[in-house]
């Protein structure tokens, strides 16, 4: 079975569009400080403006947020997914999805610790995401941790019975490689850009490269 796909960071209109008219089973918005920050005013209209039947869940993405400024942003949007993508603690999640009443992805950065870091949420998040973090930046900078330890994550995520997705400079030049690891799911933002907008023409390579990745392997 093909890995979960989700296409975050977008913000605009059309990058919504691109990512709800392809594969993605999540289509991410940021709502934390990036140069992808986006209001919960532009999200709500860029959401009805798409007429198509789009099956993708959408996830709105925050950087240490209160659980009240999570609750405040998203009342009123048709959000399926909270991504906790900062240092929030398992005490702090809870009363996020208390506020919500909304499942919680927390988003682990690869270090020593994240396996222990990972074994704190059980019970609470609906699955992970594990990214890198480089300086002060908390995602969305298109650097990659080391994908040998991906197997460990993926380990974790099926003991605890919720999916691990990958993410931090995935490409579609860099996927097929990834995929041999078996991810659940990955998530990408950067490597879909081009220009700083979501690229069609880059989305489809994605797709294409994670449906093909065994023929590469045979060569
Ligand atoms: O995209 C951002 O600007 C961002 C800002 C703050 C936290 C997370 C952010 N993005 C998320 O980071 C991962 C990996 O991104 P990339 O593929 O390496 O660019 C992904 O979940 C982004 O949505």
């Amino acid at each position: 079975m093909s890995p979960l796909l989700k296409l975050c960071g977008n913000h605009s209109y059309e990058d919504t569009e691109i990512a709800l008219l392809s594969r993605a089973d999540y289509v991410g918005f940021v709502f934390a400080e990036s140069k992808r920050q986006v209001t919960r005013e532009q999200v709500k209209e860029w959401l009805s403006r798409h007429h198509g039947k789009s099956r993708a869940k959408i996830v709105a993405l925050f950087v240490n947020a209160s659980a009240e400024q999570i609750a405040a942003t998203v009342d009123g949007l048709p959000i399926d997914i909270i991504q906790c993508h900062g240092a929030e603690t398992p005490e702090q999640v809870k009363e996020i999805k208390k506020q919500t009443g909304l499942p919680v992805w927390k988003v682990i950065h690869h270090n020593e610790n994240a396996l222990q870091e990972m074994e704190a949420y059980e019970g609470i998040v609906s699955g992970y995401v594990v990214d890198c973090k480089v300086g002060k930046q908390w995602g969305g900078t298109g650097v990659s941790f080391d994908w040998n330890y991906v197997p460990r994550y993926i380990t974790e995520g099926r003991r605890q019975k919720v999916p691990v997705l990958i993410a931090g400079g995935i490409r579609p030049e860099n996927v097929g490689e990834l995929m041999r690891y078996q991810p659940d799911g990955i998530d990408v933002s950067s490597g879909i850009e081009q220009g700083g907008r979501k690229s069609r023409a880059l989305v489809e390579q994605l797709e294409e490269r994670m449906n093909n990745h065994g023929s590469d392997l045979s060569r």
